[in-house]
């Protein structure tokens, strides 16, 4: 008998915990992380602290989870409409949504106190107004109002990039704002790709993403104009900035090989889910090995290296 209870109350717990980890949209954070820390590391020209490393990267899973948490709380309507999303702990009544209030509220607080006591009170605050610009300006301004709401709400998951270089340097310098730039560019293609697939979800609950108000032909010349200005974007780290070298270029280079190759095809056959899925998917490997170039061009033995070989194909071109 009491075997029995506890396993219940165990398994109760499990199912609790999951929910609320559920709340967060975890799949998410760990591509926001890997952005962040492209930007410490670059900020810290190749070496970072492994504590401040540890610290920032908490501070920022915990202020995704917290906004994140929150949207769910606000969007619990049309996520009980949606397909994709009904299953969230909200719509399926797993958690009570002043329950989910309480767990944003402490997982903020806790946030903004390692921030600001072990990285810096700037990190601490850009955080929070991450916080802000996705609930406030994207969720409850932009999302239900307009078709350009991932555009401008894009900017919210540009943040943590910023919230890293502050950690490091206690500013915002100008390689933080490229790296900003890049994935405030990079979210359109992203998420439109996501958007021609689950167009008819979006349309039912009445939410305008681009491809529900002006079509899928409109959609993925929008994503081709925003490809087009993503790629040159990226090699602003090498030239003006010179923050980056060869070995970032190279790979830069490469992954918006595929990625105009992805965007065009798109283009070509604008009612394509599997090309749209074909890119939303790379969109991700994208985002991901474009920061881990960052971080590898930054460290100093690869850093070294490629100024050495930059300068000896210079000098063969000159002679
Ligand atoms: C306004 C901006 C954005 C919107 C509206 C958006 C929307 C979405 C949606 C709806 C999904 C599907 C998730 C699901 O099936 O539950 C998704 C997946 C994903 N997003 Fe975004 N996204 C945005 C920006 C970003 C940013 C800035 C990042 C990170 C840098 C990101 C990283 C990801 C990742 C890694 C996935 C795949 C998750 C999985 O494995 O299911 N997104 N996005
Ligand atoms: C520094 C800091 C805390 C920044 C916060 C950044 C952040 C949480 C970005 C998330 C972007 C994103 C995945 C939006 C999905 O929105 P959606 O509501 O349209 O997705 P859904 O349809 O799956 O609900």
């Amino acid at each position: 008998m009491i075997g029995t209870s506890v396993s219940r109350h165990h398994e109760n717990f499990v199912q609790v915990v999951r929910s609320y980890y559920q709340l967060t949209k975890p799949r998410i954070i760990p591509l926001l992380l890997i952005t962040t820390a492209a930007s410490m590391w670059i900020a810290g020209e190749g070496r970072v602290n492994p504590l401040l490393l540890l610290v920032t990267l908490a501070g920022g899973t915990l202020a995704a989870a917290a906004a994140q948490t929150i949207n769910c709380i606000y969007d619990r309507d049309i996520d009980y409409a949606m397909e994709r999303t009904r299953h969230r702990p909200l719509p399926a009544g797993k958690v009570q949504p002043r329950d989910a209030l309480i767990f944003a509220i402490a997982l903020a607080t806790i946030s903004f106190t390692l921030l600001a006591v072990f990285a810096n009170l700037l990190s601490a605050l850009l955080a929070m107004s991450g916080i802000v610009f996705y609930v406030a300006i994207y969720t409850h301004l932009l999302k239900r109002h307009t078709a350009q709401n991932i555009v401008i709400g894009g900017a919210a998951g540009a943040i943590p990039a910023l919230v890293g270089w502050a950690a490091v340097t206690g500013t915002v310098g100008w390689a933080a704002w490229v790296i900003f730039a890049i994935v405030f560019l990079w979210t359109p293609p992203h998420f439109w790709a996501l958007a021609l697939m689950i167009r008819d979800d979006y349309a039912k609950v009445g939410v305008p993403m681009l491809p529900v108000v002006v079509g899928n032909e409109q959609t993925t010349k929008q994503i081709w104009l925003y490809s087009l200005i993503l790629i040159p974007a990226t090699f602003t780290l090498i030239y003006p900035l010179n923050v980056s070298g060869l070995v970032y270029g190279v790979i830069a280079a490469s992954l918006a090989i595929v990625f105009i190759k992805k965007a065009w095809a798109l283009l070509q056959n604008p009612d394509s889910k599997e090309l749209a899925k074909s890119l939303f998917l790379y969109s991700i490997i994208y985002m991901m090995l474009l920061c881990a170039g960052m971080i590898v061009d930054s460290l100093p033995i690869v850093h070294n290296l490629s100024s050495a070989i930059a300068t000896s194909i210079q000098t063969l071109l000159n002679s």
